[in-house]
């Protein structure tokens, strides 16, 4: 059984088809990356999963039954510029909010809400730094907050619009170890990037998007350069291509 399965979804955005007959599935225990050039509708898919967009068509499936709210078992984690950091919270403060959807807005945590919020932190090394407002931390530190305010909810797959972007690489390899172990620990993890070489390095399975998924698979089955052109648009000689031979 897949964590999370989509088929045949459909998303218009200001009247223009966006994304077209969308399928892919995701399983506990793998880390996939979803790479696309910009545009190709990667946060569009995420965000419809999330329910913050309504799809013109599709149907989606989280631990093999069909979501009836969309959302329901999955954890998002959103770009970092895309929140607000300035916000005078802690970071435990805002990986609770990771939790309002259980709770509701007006419950008050219960011990269980605070546990899921230490377990979080503790999973993503963040425990010590549990009363630092946000506004202090730097990029990798927020990525790690956002990545547990998403594990709070004790979600089956994580869905991640670019974690990487901004991480120098010393930090990017720690987050791709958190993913990859994170995998490991049977949670069904997609992300977006547009680091194709980290992708291919540390990726189960690329998923091809631009519009709709072109080629997906392992990365050693995904050699053949056409499926990468027609992707990314890019002809013969490209360097894009150069990067696939190198990995
Ligand atoms: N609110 C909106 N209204 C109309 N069109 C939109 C809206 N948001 C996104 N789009 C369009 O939908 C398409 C997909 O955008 P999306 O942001 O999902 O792409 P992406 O693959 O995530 O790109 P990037 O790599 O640049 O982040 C683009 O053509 C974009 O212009």
């Amino acid at each position: 059984m897949n964590a999370l399965r989509v088929s045949g979804l459909a998303v218009d955005l200001g009247g223009r088809r966006v994304l077209t007959d969308v399928d892919l599935t995701v399983d506990r225990g793998e880390l996939v990356g979803l790479v696309g050039p910009n545009g190709a509708g990667k946060t569009t898919l995420l965000r419809s999963l999330m329910g913050l967009l309504k799809p013109r068509a599709g149907e989606v499936e989280v631990d093999g039954e069909p979501v009836r709210r969309a959302g329901t078992g999955l954890g998002y984690v959103p770009q970092r510029h895309e929140f607000a950091w300035d916000f005078p919270l802690s970071v435990e403060g805002v990986v609770m909010t990771g939790r309002i959807g259980r709770l509701g807005l007006f419950r008050r945590p219960r011990a269980a809400d605070w546990r899921a919020v230490v377990e979080a932190l503790d999973r993503v090394r963040m425990a010590d730094l549990r009363t630092r407002p946000v506004g202090e931390l730097s990029g990798g530190q927020r990525q790690r907050v956002l990545l547990a305010r998403a594990l709070a909810l004790q979600p089956s797959a994580l869905l991640l619009d670019e974690p990487f972007t901004g991480l120098d690489m010393p930090t990017q390899e720690l987050l791709s170890d958190l993913l990859l172990s994170l995998a490991r620990d049977s949670h069904a993890v997609l992300t977006t990037t547009h680091d194709l070489p980290g992708a291919l390095y540390t990726c189960d399975r690329l998923i091809l998007l631009n519009r709709t998924v072109v080629a997906a698979g392992p990365p050693n089955e995904l050699r053949d350069e056409q499926p990468w052109m027609d992707t990314f648009g890019v002809g013969e000689g490209s360097p894009l291509l150069k990067i696939l031979k190198a990995v």
